[in-house]
């Protein structure tokens, strides 16, 4: 706090420019560029150019960040622009999102607290399962960790604990809060009234951390729990130290039938879809239907370098999954090697998660939307936003319950 740092051009335009006057900047892009030659964690390219310059060429703000991929197989990826990405996927990045002392500072001061971070734990088939990565939540709260209800968060597990944000990561969420609330304001009318500017706009209440130590260590694909964060809620996404590969699939492209439900996988169940064990075989599912050109996608890499935001707006939990699938290429950080720490900056919504019933269990239902989209008849489920209808369903993973109950919250 209180340090003097630059200001970031990504706070004041849409689209944010690469400073290339910016102290400190030069050494760091030599860095990657002798990274992209090989070792950056890009998804393997199939061209050489995009836009009309060469590859190696490109400052960070042109080089495409997001990949769709071709042919009939999906084993050629297309480089898309950031544009392209925003207009076929719910979500969009932000490259140099935070001062760049600050990005550093924030790696450091979270790399020295990684020890004491743990793994969640998840159960399938009645065993349980350590998560291959370690998880930690930083309250936003004002210092109010230890008063908050632990039940309002598990996205992970309940044994990773919660613990006060430091400095550093209060000021990177005040810097986040300010360019969701500023890139909003074209979506203003999509999002949950909670989150709209007119109200006062998004500001992150926690946020949840990981850690990646190698490109063995991933996220299966899943969608982020709504319970705890209310319907459409925007999550957004900062990567810090090593590059890797962020994936994002329709939720319908990647197998999900009619009537299939989705937000309500826990990031404890998340290894069920694959993350734990070569997520990358996946790859090809949805490749003959994402367009190059942007219009529609089905299937998108983003490629995750030091100090950049992706921000999922809705209906990202409700259509989409997301991971970051196991990899031999990762792009290492001059500081962490070949480790990512990831901040996922979310909001809780206490009304949200208190409307939860209780299932036959004794445990809180959890929120789920219904990719059909269709509200059951004679029942308003889904009514309030025109798109999706929602449910609570029991979520204990030893042994369903069966609790099943629309949610016709008006
Ligand atoms: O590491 C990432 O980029 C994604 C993490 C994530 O999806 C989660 O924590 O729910
Ligand atoms: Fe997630």
């Amino acid at each position: 706090m209180g340090l003097k740092r630059k200001r970031n051009p990504a706070h004041a335009t849409s689209a944010p420019k690469h400073s290339e006057t910016r102290k400190g900047t030069h050494l760091y892009r030599q860095d990657q560029a002798r990274g992209s030659s090989g070792s950056t964690g890009t998804p393997q390219v199939d061209v050489k150019e995009h836009h009309g310059v060469a590859w190696w060429q490109q400052s960070r703000a042109q080089r495409p960040l997001a990949f769709v991929p071709k042919g009939p197989k999906g084993t050629k990826k297309v480089p898309i622009s950031d544009e392209e990405l925003r207009e076929g996927a719910p979500c969009e990045v932000v490259r140099d999102v935070l001062p760049k002392q600050l990005a550093n500072e924030l790696l450091e001061l979270l790399l020295a607290d990684v020890p004491t971070w743990q793994r969640g734990q998840w159960i399938m088939f009645g065993k349980t399962h350590d998560a291959p990565r370690t998880s930690c939540y930083y309250s936003l709260a004002c210092g109010q960790a230890e008063a908050e209800d632990s039940s309002d968060y598990k996205d992970v597990s309940a044994l990773v604990d919660r613990r006060n944000a430091p400095g550093a990561l209060r000021e990177a969420a005040h810097v986040i809060d300010g360019v969701v609330r500023r890139l909003a304001k074209r979506l203003e009318r999509d999002l949950a009234p909670r989150d709209r500017n007119c109200n006062g706009g998004w500001a992150a209440s926690y946020a949840l951390a990981n850690h990646y130590a190698d490109g063995q260590e991933a996220v299966g694909a899943h969608a982020d729990r709504l319970t705890p964060l209310g319907k459409r809620p925007i999550i957004a996404s900062l990567s810090l130290g090593a590059t890797r590969t962020f994936r994002l699939k329709r939720a319908a492209a990647s197998g999900a039938a009619e009537g299939t439900s989705i937000g309500g996988a826990a990031t404890s169940g998340l290894e069920r879809s694959g993350g734990g064990k070569g997520a990358d075989s996946n790859k090809a599912e949805s490749a003959a239907t994402s367009s190059p050109a942007g219009g529609h996608i089905d299937s998108v890499d983003v490629s995750l370098e030091h100090n950049t935001l992706v921000i999922m707006w809705p209906p990202t939990q409700e259509e989409w999954r997301h991971e970051v699938p196991r990899s031999k290429a990762v792009g290492r950080h001059p500081v962490s090697g070949s480790a990512r720490i990831n901040l996922t900056f979310r909001r809780l919504d206490p009304a949200s998660a208190a409307r939860a019933p209780l299932c036959r269990c004794g445990n809180q239902a959890v929120l789920k939307a219904s990719l059909n989209r269709r509200p059951p008849a004679g029942n308003n489920a889904g009514a309030r936003d025109g798109q999706h209808a929602y449910y609570f369903a029991c979520d204990n993973t030893k042994g369903s319950c069966g609790f099943w109950r629309w949610d016709d919250e008006a």
